[in-house]
């Protein structure tokens, strides 16, 4: 089954650059996904940020959590953040994603997606402490949320992706620097859906 694609008019094109993405279904199992979210859910320091937009302050439509190592600290948003230190449940899926990716991550960024009216606007995780061409691994378990991509030059350049429960998504190459990536809401009833993408931050 096509894992990555395009919409055009309802026609599948080709899979999205592997140099951009890399998506992985059932990096984790069922099995472990539903030993892992009750954990998360529970330990996990949630939190309901707010962003200034427009001089409003406006809840952020998710919740949100800063762990690593204690000396990376992370600009967001014209916030800083100081993360958590790593809970085992952390480090243990924090081993599996460096293996596979062959690196080692020092901070994570949880977002919790409590229903289909939360979501992520159009972005792009291109802070400067994150440098040039990043690898970003995303984990996702629970509810398949579509996960879209579009080129800053040419928007109607797009990718779709769904995120599996248990899947990981690789972030990488001109990814942040030449495309912005969202989570869209959906009037469908969704359940919850825990993402985390974990970053190296220099
Ligand atoms: O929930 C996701 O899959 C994406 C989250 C995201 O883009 C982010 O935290 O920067
Ligand atoms: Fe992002």
């Amino acid at each position: 089954m096509e894992q990555l694609s395009i919409f055009d008019g309802g026609l599948q094109s080709p899979k999205l650059p592997s140099e951009l993405m890399d998506y992985r279904s059932g990096f984790f199992t069922k099995e472990e996904g539903s030993e892992l979210v009750p954990l998360l859910k529970e330990n996990i320091r949630w939190s309901q940020e707010t962003i200034r937009m427009y001089g409003k302050l406006l809840n952020t439509p998710r919740l949100t959590a800063w762990y690593g190592d204690n000396n990376k600290t992370y600009a967001y948003s014209g916030k800083r953040y100081d993360p958590y230190p790593w809970t085992k449940e952390l480090l243990f899926i924090k081993h599996r994603v460096d293996a596979a990716c062959g690196v080692t991550f020092n901070s994570v960024l949880l977002n919790l997606y409590r229903n289909g009216n939360d979501s992520v606007a159009w972005h792009a995780d291109d802070e400067p402490e994150l440098g040039s061409n990043p690898i970003i691994a995303s984990v996702s378990f629970g509810q398949v949320r579509r996960f879209d991509v579009r080129h800053n030059d040419d928007r109607k350049l797009k990718y779709s992706v769904d995120l599996e429960d248990g899947s990981l998504l690789i972030m990488k190459g001109d990814l942040q620097h030449n495309w912005q990536h969202q989570i869209p809401k959906s009037a469908k009833a969704m359940s919850e859906r825990i993402n985390l993408t974990f970053r190296i931050i220099n």
